[in-house]
């Protein structure tokens, strides 16, 4: 069990600017949240769960539910990272009440350190909002996979000058909103790399720059565990479906062969271990 409940803070994490990197990724379990608990700075408690472990085709298949639930998870199984819990589709959108009672359910069920949602200069009451309710709050710019259907797939942003203009508005707007960090997703390099300069709170980036003040992936991606494509940003630290898909090979063969379970995995009566 994690032992220390001393846990970076989103002030800390604003504070960080401009010194070593932020390193984030994506979690959603208790055993993955106290594998990576040691080494990175946040836990990402993503949407991307929906895809990722519950196999939806897109992240509006996320629930306040679900988000709870995972968001309870790693909680349990993480003392030291700042925990960051996003807000689904369809919970923040239609009004500054509805944000701030989606993100105070989020925190009162989970004690997570903050809540993500997706939006700039569009969100800006939303974020400021949540804020002022005493709720740290991330925000997230450029590629908004909530937006997929309206945008017609994931695409890149900041390719025009309109679309870079865009981008700058929404990155001050959710620093003036009181954000205490961005992700800037899916955008051309230069123009996350700019924003960073210009804003003062830290940008976390994930197909963005390596000039931003943090990285995040999805966990299943970097250590190769993703079955379905994945993004031409995304590095693969390991491959995790080649040692499941060996483990279960084996398995299956001497499961058929009889050769497991073996004398060491069965109980004799002599030595009583079988007794309940
Ligand atoms: N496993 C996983 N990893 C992720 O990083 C991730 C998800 N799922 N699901 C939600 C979003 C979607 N993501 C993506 C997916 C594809 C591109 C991408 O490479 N887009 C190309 C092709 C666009 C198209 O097909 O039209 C581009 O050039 O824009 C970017 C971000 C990132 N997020
Ligand atoms: C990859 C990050 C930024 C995310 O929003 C998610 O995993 O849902
Ligand atoms: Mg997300």
């Amino acid at each position: 069990m994690p032992t220390a409940d001393i846990r970076i803070s989103a002030d800390a994490i604003r504070r960080s600017k401009g010194g070593t990197p932020i390193v984030c990724l994506t979690a959603y379990t208790y055993p993955i949240a106290r594998l990576l608990d040691d080494h990175v700075d946040l836990l990402l408690v993503g949407d991307s769960v929906a895809m990722v472990l519950h196999g939806h085709k897109t992240t509006l298949g996320a629930s306040l539910e679900m988000m709870i639930a995972h968001g309870q998870a790693v909680m349990r199984g993480s003392a030291r990272a700042c925990v960051v819990v996003d807000l689904p589709a369809g919970t923040y959108e239609d009004s500054a009440e509805q944000a701030v009672a989606s993100a105070q359910r989020v925190v009162d069920e989970t004690g997570c350190q903050a809540v993500k949602l997706e939006g700039g200069v569009d969100m800006a009451r939303q974020i400021a909002a949540i804020v002022a309710a005493g709720i740290p709050v991330m925000g997230h710019i450029g590629l908004q996979p909530q937006s997929v259907e309206k945008d017609g797939g994931y695409k890149i942003k900041g390719r025009t000058e309109e679309t870079v203009a865009a981008l700058v508005r929404d990155a001050l707007a959710v620093e003036n909103a009181g954000a205490f960090s961005v992700v800037i997703e899916g955008t051309v390099e230069t123009v996350a790399a700019d924003i960073t300069r210009r804003i003062a709170i830290p940008t976390i980036g994930i197909g963005a720059s390596g000039d931003c003040d943090g990285q995040v992936l999805v966990i299943d991606d970097m250590v190769g565990l993703t079955v379905d494509r994945v993004p031409k940003f995304v590095k693969e630290y390991a491959t995790l479906r080649r040692v499941i898909s060996h483990a279960a090979e084996s398995y299956a063969a001497e499961v058929r062969s009889r050769t497991f379970p073996g004398p060491s995995h069965v109980f004799s009566a002599a030595t009583g271990k079988d007794k309940t």
